[in-house]
């Protein structure tokens, strides 16, 4: 990636700048524009070739990797204990804290030359209370099993104290925001799903000057083949299961199985142009997105499909290769959508060819710091069928205020 700093005047106006395809980076250059937010005039033209973010890419997909690693085997292990322990939730924990430190510090590692800031979902302060020892003691144990099995511990000078431990996790308390570069990172992206045993993500993106640059999904429970056509579509059957999807800014979206040195595919969104072709995914608990409006949009549109419930942002990854066409999130009143819970999945689905917005078609704004500006929704399409769906969800909103006014 090459990128020119230059002034914008005002006899020089930004597409001026955006034109630049004489400059021979890249057969095909995408140019990104960046303006920085303290010096608007400022503007910074980066040409992506589809070598950008190679090195990112890497340490994100062996990131990811690992740490889905470390989840399986936490999985395994509360799926294959008593009853009982299956509704104590400090196996998730274990995974949860586990999985932030091995991305902090497989990223910390193999990008050493860059400032790192990491916008994350857990921090270290519970693991600091009185009492957590033996649970320190467990995931530090953990952390050093798995990188032990990529032989990053001597990398990492040695085996990991429980204080490099608890360092690894709090370097994810960033903020994020409009400027520089942020890594974020939702280590288990449906803890419910994980500890039913079903779907669940590793979710790991990269912004830049606010927009999404890079995205990478570790989906250990996720059919290598289509999940609509899965009769058990939350569960893990007993068909070989794991994916990892990746994308980087003009590049495309890939998938290849996880923990394999499989060649990747390139992924595509459905095309389907027909609604009543079409089947939706949401998410599987009711609690996180309302199921009555989903149905109700569903059936203005004519979709005939019963809706595909599946936990987390494997949901994006399913979409980003065609399982299903439509995404409807409908979170209740009230709740801040994280950009954890999606930075990773919306470049999976973009670089795919789908289009993620909020309810109202506006593209997800991921540069006001750790939750997205949004009080609506979010609705995943492809081109074809996003304008049908925006009328639905439109139409469906005011039919459901006018029916709560009355
Ligand atoms: N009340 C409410 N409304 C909306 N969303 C919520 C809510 N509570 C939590 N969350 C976030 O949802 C993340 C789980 O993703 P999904 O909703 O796709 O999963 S699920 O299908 O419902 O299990 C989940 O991610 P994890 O906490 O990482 O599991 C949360 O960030």
């Amino acid at each position: 990636m090459s990128s020119i700093n230059c002034f914008r005047t005002a006899k020089a106006p930004l597409h001026t700048f955006a034109s630049v395809s004489r400059f021979r980076y890249s057969p095909n250059p995408i140019v990104s524009v960046l303006r920085r937010k303290s010096s608007p005039s400022f503007v910074t033209l980066r040409v992506v070739s589809s070598m950008a973010y190679e090195k990112e890419l890497d340490a994100a997909k062996k990131a990811a990797s690992l740490a889905a690693r470390l989840c399986q085997k936490v999985q395994k292990a509360l799926l294959q204990s008593d009853v009982q322990s299956k509704s104590d939730k400090s196996p998730v924990t274990v995974a949860d804290y586990g999985s932030q430190a091995v991305v902090s510090l497989v990223l910390e590692r193999e990008l050493t030359s860059e400032p790192f800031s990491l916008v994350a979902e857990e921090d270290s302060a519970d693991l600091r209370k009185d009492g957590s020892e033996d649970l320190l003691q467990r995931i530090t144990k953990l952390v050093n099993d798995t990188l032990a099995t990529e032989d990053l511990t001597k990398a990492i000078d040695s085996t990991l104290t429980t204080d490099d431990l608890l360092r690894a996790i709090d370097c994810g308390t960033s903020e994020g925001g409009p400027n520089g570069r942020h890594w974020v990172l939702d280590p288990i992206d449906g803890t419910k799903g994980f500890l039913r045993g079903d779907q669940y993500a590793v979710a790991l993106g990269l912004l830049e000057e606010g927009k999404v640059v890079l995205g990478v999904l570790a989906c250990p429970n996720l059919p290598l083949t289509s999940i609509a056509g899965n009769k058990n579509k939350n569960s893990s059957s007993s068909e070989e299961t794991g994916c990892l999807f990746y994308a980087t800014i003009g590049s495309g979206t890939y998938m290849q199985p996880l923990d394999s040195k499989s060649e990747p595919v390139k992924v595509h969104v459905s095309s389907v142009e027909n609604p009543e072709e079409a089947s939706f995914f949401e998410s599987f608990e009711g609690a996180h997105s309302l199921h009555d409006l989903s149905s109700s949009i569903a059936n203005k549109l004519g979709v005939k499909a019963p809706p595909v419930r599946i936990d987390s942002q494997a949901k994006y990854g399913a979409l980003s290769r065609g399982d299903g066409a439509i995404y409807l999130r409908f979170p209740h009143k009230g709740y801040r959508e994280k950009i954890w819970d999606h930075v990773a999945g919306a470049i999976v689905v973009t670089e795919a060819g789908g289009i993620v917005t909020d309810a109202g078609g506006k593209p997800l704004d991921f540069s006001k710091g750790k939750y997205l500006d949004l009080d609506t929704g979010i609705i995943v399409a492809n081109e074809k069928l996003m304008p049908l769906l925006l009328k639905a969800v439109r139409d469906s909103i005011a039919e459901q205020e006018k029916a709560s006014s009355l």
